[in-house]
């Protein structure tokens, strides 16, 4: 086995244990750098910390090399600066180990029940960012500045009783989301600032129906996820034990439906009376997972740059054409149809008469609306690029739109398919034949998958299981689906170390 940056004598140690442990007890065990009897608990727990003291060692250096510093908790961020020290990638990949060591290193140290009580309760949570967002917390604080405000002003707006909403605040305080400056007394900090949408609250008030248009969308992402999946999630058990939703793979028989009392799947309910706002907030959440992401990550392990001029895009399922966006901003030698069903298509088209005018009358942009389980009317596409659709999907429908785009592939057509791959949280025999879909692995005694730092990959599948009874793929499930669809897969990039959604890209030609 290999020595990386983090072969510290610790683990020099541990590699030694290791291979006279391989060699003594298995032929058939492998160079897995995760048996974890090797390592006992004080061992396990000082390897644990010493990942951390060499990550905030590596933080240290890249900062200072770069000369910058990191902001503090307790200080609000403007999303405009983006934090650079955050995003410098040693920083990123450092902060990845230290969250996955933090979390495996509380598991030890602290007794089993309350760890897992306090998993069991984190929905309350949940709610109470949900709370903060439909209350206005973080807009409101915005101008309060480092003293705060006092629980009573900041329930003025919404009219919640103001002794309740300091203790949802409090709660969120205590996870380090807002300040508590003195009793009842709530300031913004780091966490809390990216709840501010930068709209005013009056305007919000309002206008609630477009109170994310124009934001950087985590709000509404925050919307989403406390509403529709949480909610949800709240079916979960009872919907996987029912003996016909439980077995089944449709959008329409789902914890959803339970939550919702619906029998139509959550597309066709946002386009329902009563639902617009959500059809709206949903638009502007898939901007939101996109801003939560490593800037530009679309761009990334595909030479879109290598496609001739005038090639065509086509955005499968693209919403409102959030990725199309940064595309075409950085690739105006390329052309896009954006496609999606037709209630997106319309909020599709302000959005990009606001974020690219010009685009859409020169046609370098056109939107189409098309169900992709119709059979695809474009037959000259360079790229067919499906992002977060087949996630959305369970098999057998995932299998009739990647037919549908082999049936209209050229020869020369690549499918772009941008989705989470998943990792098992224990050793895998990965798609080794595959370029790129072998990565490294963490140092011991970490999980393979990263522990804390990937859990917001598996509530994603969690949350695609209860909206859609679909699911995120590893990349076994995927190469399988893809070539029941009539594609085969040429290459991966898992791309760089980070925090976010959906950087991985799965590349693959016709067959
Ligand atoms: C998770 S979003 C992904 C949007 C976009 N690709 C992105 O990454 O931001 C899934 C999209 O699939 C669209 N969709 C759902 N059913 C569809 C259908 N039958 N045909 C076309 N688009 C559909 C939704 O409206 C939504 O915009």
């Amino acid at each position: 086995m290999e020595c990386s940056e983090y072969c510290t004598p610790l683990r020099q140690v541990y590699l030694m244990k290791l291979a006279v442990h391989t060699a003594a007890n298995s032929p058939h065990h492998t160079t897995s750098p995760h048996p974890t009897p090797v390592m006992n608990t004080i061992e396990q727990l000082k390897a644990l910390s010493e990942i951390i003291q060499t990550s905030i060692q590596r933080i240290e250096e890249a900062t200072s090399s770069h000369s910058l510093s990191l902001s503090s908790l307790d200080t609000p961020v403007s999303a405009e600066t983006l934090e650079a020290a955050y995003a410098l990638p040693d920083v990123v990949a450092a902060g990845v180990f230290i969250t996955a060591a933090a979390g495996q290193l509380t598991s030890i140290v602290r007794p089993p029940a309350m760890t897992v009580l306090n998993y069991a309760m984190q929905f309350h949570v949940s709610t109470a960012i949900g709370t903060a967002v439909e209350t206005y917390v973080a807009e409101i604080l915005r101008d309060a500045g480092p003293e705060g405000l006092h629980a009573e002003a900041i329930a003025k707006y919404s009219g919640v009783d103001f002794k309740k909403l300091a203790r949802v605040l409090r709660l969120l305080a205590t996870n380090h989301v807002f300040r508590e400056v003195s009793p009842d007394v709530f300031a913004q900090n780091r966490l809390s600032s990216i709840l501010d949408s930068g709209k005013s609250v009056e305007s919000m008030i309002k206008s609630p129906e477009t109170r994310f248009t124009g934001t950087l969308g985590v709000t509404a992402t925050i919307g989403h996820v406390t509403d529709e999946a949480f909610k949800a999630s709240a079916y979960l058990t009872e919907t996987l034990l029912d003996p016909v939703y439980g077995a089944s793979g449709r959008p329409d028989q789902t914890a959803f439906s339970k939550a919702f009392n619906t029998d139509v799947d959550m597309w066709q309910l946002y386009e329902s009376p009563g639902n617009a706002h959500r059809l709206v907030r949903f638009g502007s959440a898939m901007d939101g997972f996109k801003n939560m992401s490593p800037p530009n990550a679309i761009l990334e392990g595909f030479d879109w740059s290598g496609l001739s001029e005038g090639s065509l895009v086509v955005d499968v399922g693209g919403g409102i054409g959030a990725h199309s966006l940064t595309l075409a901003k950085n690739h105006p030698h390329l052309k896009f149809i954006v496609q999606d069903r037709e209630a997106v298509v319309k909020n599709g088209l302000k959005y990009w008469n606001q974020q690219l005018p010009g685009a859409i009358e020169s046609k370098q942009v056109q939107l189409q609306a098309h169900s992709f389980f119709d059979p695809q009317p474009v037959t000259t596409a360079a790229v067919f690029l499906i992002r977060m659709i087949l996630h959305d999907w369970s098999d057998d429908y995932c299998v009739k739109i990647l037919r549908h785009l082999r049936a209209a592939a050229t020869a020369d057509t690549r499918l772009v398919v941008v989705d989470q791959i998943m990792s098992y949280a224990c050793d895998e025999d990965t798609v080794k034949d595959i370029p790129g879909a072998v990565h490294p692995p963490p140092p011991a005694p970490l999980l393979p998958n990263l522990g804390h730092a990937s859990l917001i990959s598996y509530y994603t599948d969690h949350q695609m299981l209860g909206l859609f009874n679909a699911q995120e793929r590893t990349l076994t499930q995927a190469k399988e689906l893809l070539a029941q669809g009539g594609w085969k897969i040429i290459a991966v990039n898992h791309g760089a170390a980070h925090f976010g959604f959906s950087t991985q890209k799965t590349i693959a030609v016709p067959v």
